[in-house]
């Protein structure tokens, strides 16, 4: 409607950037696999798709898991968190490895945000252990393990989602 203010995608509203490159992340995910191994072993490693595939085979790599199985939801078209879909379930085969519960096997996932993404899947696998390289307050709680927090205001960028560009200097001219 003209005169009305465009909303605001969830990028924007978060004001604040937090870029990570493919080094950072390679350590970040190095340095919760770490903390995994206290925990473990792992019968399998469940992957949140999409952002949660680079973190699993890191994690799958270090803990010596062979077993990835994929739970594909959607949710942020871009930036705009919309309804949740679940384009393909847990397989027959992870489930059963977890005893119909999830018991032994550890959910992957990139971050977490609201926790709407990690709700879900924990409801489908109530016993087994969640992680996130990154997490943002409201969905804290609902992770057993992770590696950075950032604020609430904070918008993660993956080095998949990004390029090198030309920044312009701070102070204007100084180019
Ligand atoms: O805690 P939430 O608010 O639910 O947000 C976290 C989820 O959002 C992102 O996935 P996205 O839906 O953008 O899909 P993608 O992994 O395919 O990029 C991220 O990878 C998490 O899975
Ligand atoms: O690339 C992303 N960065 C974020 O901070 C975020 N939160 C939800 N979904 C997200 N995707
Ligand atoms: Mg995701």
């Amino acid at each position: 409607m003209a005169g009305e203010a465009p909303e605001l995608s969830a990028q924007e509203r978060a004001g604040k950037a937090f870029p990570v490159s493919w080094d950072q992340f390679h350590r970040d995910c190095r340095a919760l696999t770490w903390r995994l191994n206290e925990v473990g072993p792992f019968h399998a490693v469940i992957a949140i798709t999409r952002g949660g595939l680079v973190p699993a085979a890191i994690v799958a790599r270090e803990l010596g898991v062979r077993v990835i199985d994929t739970v594909c939801i959607a949710s942020y078209d871009h930036d705009k968190q919309g309804e949740l879909q679940v384009l393909k379930g847990i397989s027959d085969a992870a489930m059963k490895l977890g005893g119909g519960t999830g018991k032994g096997l550890l959910i992957v996932d990139d971050l977490v945000d609201t926790g709407k993404t990690g709700r879900m899947v924990r409801e489908m696998l109530p016993d087994a252990h969640f992680a996130t390289v990154y997490a943002k307050p409201m969905g804290r709680p609902l992770v057993d393990t992770f590696i950075t927090e950032v604020s609430q205001d904070t918008w993660i960028f993956f080095p998949w989602d990004t390029a090198l560009s030309y920044h312009p200097p701070l102070r204007d001219g100084a180019g």
